[in-house]
């Protein structure tokens, strides 16, 4: 376990500036995700992280202690990869022990400690058999049991269940969760899939172009997402954007509210009012979603009972105040502004 400092680190591959002088600190314990698009640097974090690739300013500290001229072995990292990485002509006793057999400690040493994180996994049903013989869910429970059986300081996850199918990656986040509450390590976890982030961090660091966008616990990302950006990625189906002048507001801000928050109405309910052309009903279990052309931009809203509508019919769409989020313009950081009522706001198709 250990608390994670890091300041003012850039990372350049030749030319191009991949990390941007990221801030972060992380505390002992946590879980965190790095969540962001494809490219925007939080694999090379992670391996900044880790000591495999090298850093060009700044600093990272665990526990205070400055790691970044040592070398991956002496940081105390496991790492957890997509592909696995198990060896193939070696058990999963072996695989798991490998770590432990690397520092040499003695035999017996090694089988408590692999008893030990067989059993957390549960897979010791599994240990003498090769990895090709294990399904998809139990491949990477051993990767995970090689991970953490030399009690690492600091667990590092690349996208460790993206190999795996909707339902396995379901319960596998579940267990992961599970396993470091239980062993109280410190995780990073990295991700692009905003779902996973949400469940299973504590914290979550949205990234973008080398930039850590926001930092803060799942629910507050969502709800006060810092900027347009980390509002439009956080969230599915994605939060809508209007410019705020099509509803009374300002030209140089865009008005933005969720669809599960903007529902069919028979009138205005005191809050966002708008009214358009409904272009679609889409079905999604237990409620629909409804796309409606509002000047021009189509708006997504939330329906639990679509019966009484169909294409192409007037629609009036309502939400609360509470619940509509402004940003500028220009740049799309977020404006503290609380929503305000006018007759104005009611846009007429
Ligand atoms: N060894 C390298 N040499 C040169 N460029 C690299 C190297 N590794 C990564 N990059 C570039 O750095 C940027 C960040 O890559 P990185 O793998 O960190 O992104 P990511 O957010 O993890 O993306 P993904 O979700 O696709 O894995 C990308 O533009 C990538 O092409």
């Amino acid at each position: 376990m250990a608390s994670i400092e890091i300041a003012g680190l850039n990372k350049r591959f030749g030319t191009m500036a991949v990390l941007k002088g990221l801030d972060l600190s992380i505390n002992d314990g946590e879980f965190i995700s790095f969540l962001g698009p494809s490219g925007c640097g939080k694999s090379t974090l992670l391996f900044c992280i880790a000591g495999l690739e090298d850093i060009d300013e700044g600093s990272i500290r665990f526990d205070n202690k400055e790691i970044s001229d040592l070398g991956p072995r002496e940081r105390n990292i496991a790492l957890v990869f997509q592909d696995y990485a198990l060896y193939p002509h070696m058990t999963v006793r072996e695989n798991i022990a490998f770590p432990l057999r690397q520092q040499k400690l003695a035999e017996a040493t090694v089988d408590k400690q692999v008893a030990w994180a067989a059993d957390v996994l549960g897979i010791e049903a599994l240990l003498d058999r090769p990895p090709a013989a294990l399904s998809g869910g139990q491949r990477q429970r051993v990767a995970v049991g090689r991970a953490i059986v030399r009690n690492p300081s600091v667990l590092l996850m690349d996208e460790p269940l993206s190999n795996l199918d909707a339902s396995l990656r379901v319960r596998m986040r579940t267990e992961i969760r599970r396993l470091q509450k239980a062993l109280g390590i410190t995780v990073i976890f990295v991700t692009h899939d905003q779902e996973e982030a949400m469940v299973l961090s504590d914290r979550i660091a949205v990234m973008k172009d080398g930039v850590v966008q926001q930092f803060a616990p799942p629910m507050e990302v969502y709800s006060e997402p810092a900027n347009q950006f980390v509002a439009g990625f956080i969230g599915s189906p994605q939060m809508n954007f209007l410019p705020a002048n099509l509803c009374g507001g300002s030209s140089d801000q865009i008005l933005g509210v969720r669809p599960h928050d903007l529902k069919p109405a028979a009138r205005g309910n005191g809050g966002l009012t708008l009214s358009g052309e409904l272009v679609l009903i889409e079905p999604a279990g237990p409620f629909q979603f409804l796309d409606v052309s509002i000047a021009g931009h189509v708006v997504r809203a939330t329906c639990s009972d679509a019966s009484g509508l169909s294409a192409g019919q007037s629609v009036i769409l309502s939400a609360r105040a509470d619940a509509v989020r402004y940003f500028a313009a220009d740049g799309g950081t977020r404006i503290n502004q609380q929503f305000l009522e006018t007759e104005s706001r009611i846009h007429a198709v």
